[in-house]
């Protein structure tokens, strides 16, 4: 069995790793110092032979008894290797790379490149394989490479040195293995990977390439098993084969079960992502192919992947494209929606303006009309209130009788007999007894009569003035009859006793200040006297002119 369906790694490579792991599985300590003790004596052993075959001047940078990192810088330039097989073999090694110097040992190749290095190393092993001696890896000779392998090589070829000065007769055989028939083609393909792993010589680039492959690494797990084996006891033996085909088991499930999974997972990401059909195709009917349609399978896996990720990448930014696109898309359809609605709204606001400047001009007319209305009730109703003065005259006689003044109430008699409404009866002396006389005016106030009560007659005159109306109030009588008291009051003039000019007055500007919004009124007085047919102005500053004494009312001039 050489592979697996669908696997990208041979049998033998899992082998080869395992032969590996175990050549460098820790031991047990005692076996480790065993070991340690062994490989010292065989690294001597092949130092000594070496530095023995070469000459003292070609080997002098590798000590007698080397440690590993000794052994393996002394033979790193691969010269003395070189030169010690073409002694053995005369022309093994056809060419040999000569240091730039006398001395072989540069501690990291600062005077021979890496590449001049493994072409004395190539060519060695090349030459070896030939001859059928165990081979190391050029990487054996780098730093961490194992230096036991190439003591085991190295011995070998003092073996077969010993074998061919004894006369070369028979078989040459080392640790019982028989010379190998290989071909340098195989080698020489193998090592033009230098310092490479095991393993990466087990990804065929064709399938000619990968059968000769598959018999480099059959020769080349032979090479292992022979580097395990030699070295071991008898009775070491079957407890070593027993856990390398143990763990080749355990690394041969661990490697198809990482495939499998590894398929899968590509799989199912593929086939989710895109809907297309698997590009996983495997072959079971040629398993000398397998290897090749694996390495073919990895790069259309990898292919894939890239394809993958790139239309990964491009459907996330359409996805994200449509997302924005439907965001925008709702946004729009958001702002269509609320200029509706504002829309709607300012219609239903401008109706609703439109109802409310309806109504108010309807109530303005209402009110207009009202205004106009209470207009002519008005002026109806002072049209009916002087039609009513008139009714009541318009020359009005009072009669108000004065009290007796004080002091004089005792000693005199009243001559007022009777006082009835507008009817007033006078005790008149006659020759025949008492007489009396009976006199009629609108109205006779006693001597009990208010000055409010006097005044509330004249009232509605006031107002006749303020509708345009002539109106004339004055008093008559013999003198200290009371005729100033009742137009303008005693000489303690107050509130209560003020006489009719004064209320006159103060209705005159009350009624003023309450149609002041329709009529503006311009309010004058004149005080005059007459006396003895002389008339007199009472309001003129002249020293000749009696000043009247209740100037002030010249202040009441409306606003
Ligand atoms: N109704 C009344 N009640 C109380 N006292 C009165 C009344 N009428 C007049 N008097 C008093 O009588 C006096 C004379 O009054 P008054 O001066 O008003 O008379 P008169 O007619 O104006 O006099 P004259 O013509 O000389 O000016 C005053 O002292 C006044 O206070």
């Amino acid at each position: 069995m050489a592979a697996s369906e669908g696997l990208s790694f041979s049998v033998a490579s899992v082998v080869e790793d395992v032969l590996h792991q175990q050549w460098n599985r820790p031991r047990a300590l005692d076996l480790e110092t065993r070991r340690a003790e062994e490989a010292a004596s065989r690294r001597y052993e092949a130092a000594h032979w070496l530095r023995k075959m070469a000459g003292i001047v070609a080997a002098k940078d590798l000590p007698a008894e080397p440690s590993e990192e000794e052994f393996r810088l002394g033979l790193r330039s691969g010269l003395i290797l070189c030169n010690v097989l073409n002694r053995i073999q005369l022309g093994a090694v056809p060419k040999v790379v000569e240091s730039l110097n006398d001395s072989a040992l540069i501690p990291d190749g600062a005077a021979l490149s890496a590449y001049q290095y493994f072409e004395n190393v190539r060519n060695f092993l090349v030459a070896a394989e030939e001859i059928g001696l165990p081979t190391f890896e050029a990487s054996d000779l780098e730093q961490g490479g194992i230096s036991s392998r190439v003591v085991n090589s190295v011995l070998a070829l003092k073996s077969y040195h010993e074998w061919k000065q004894a006369g070369g007769n028979g078989v040459w055989k080392f640790g019982g293995n028989v010379k190998p028939n290989t071909s340098v083609k195989q080698f020489v393909r193998k090592n033009l990977e230098p310092f490479t792993n095991s393993s990466s010589r087990n990804v065929p680039t064709n399938e000619k390439t990968a059968d000769a492959n598959k018999t480099n690494s059959s020769r080349s797990l032979g090479t292992l098993v022979h580097a395990l084996l030699s070295d071991k006891k008898p009775e070491e033996i079957p407890q070593l084969v027993e856990s390398v085909l143990t763990k080749v088991v355990e690394e041969f499930e661990h490697r198809v079960a990482s495939q499998n999974e590894l398929r899968q997972t590509i799989s199912d990401d593929f086939t989710t992502a895109k809907g297309k059909k698997s590009f996983m195709k495997f072959s079971d009917d040629n398993n000398m192919k397998v290897e090749d349609k694996s390495h073919t399978l990895k790069h259309k896996q990898e292919r894939s992947c890239r394809n993958y990720t790139t239309d990964e990448k491009s459907s996330k930014q359409i996805i994200k494209q449509q997302m924005i696109f439907n965001r925008q898309g709702s946004d729009l359809q958001e702002l269509k929606q609320t200029l509706c609605a504002t829309k709607a709204g300012m219609q239903f606001m401008q109706m609703k303006f439109h109802e409310e400047l309806h109504n108010l001009g309807m109530h303005i007319h209402g009110l207009a009309h009202a205004a106009s209305g209470y207009h002519r009730v008005l002026e109806e109703n002072r049209r009916l209130y002087n039609e009513v003065q008139d009714l009541k005259g318009s020359i009005r006689v009072y009669c108000r009788v004065r009290p007796f003044l004080s002091g004089k109430s005792n000693s005199y008699m009243s001559t007022v007999e009777h006082i009835e409404e507008g009817n007033i009866t006078i005790k008149t002396p006659s020759k025949y007894g008492k007489g009396h006389r009976s006199f009629s005016f609108n109205k006779v106030f006693g001597t009990s009569a208010t000055q409010a009560e006097v005044f509330l007659d004249m009232q509605p005159l006031i107002r006749s003035v303020l509708d345009g109306y002539n109106v004339c109030i004055f008093a008559y009588g013999q003198t200290g009859s009371g005729k100033t008291y009742t137009m303008t009051g005693p000489k303690d003039i107050t509130e209560h006793n003020q006489g009719v000019n004064y209320r006159s007055l103060r209705d005159l500007f009350y009624l003023a200040e309450q149609r002041k919004e329709t009529v503006c009124y311009d309010v004058s007085v004149q005080m005059t006297e007459i006396y003895n047919e002389q008339v007199r102005d009472l309001l003129v500053g002249d020293s000749l002119n009696k000043k009247y004494p209740y100037s002030p009312c010249l202040n009441l001039l409306p606003p």
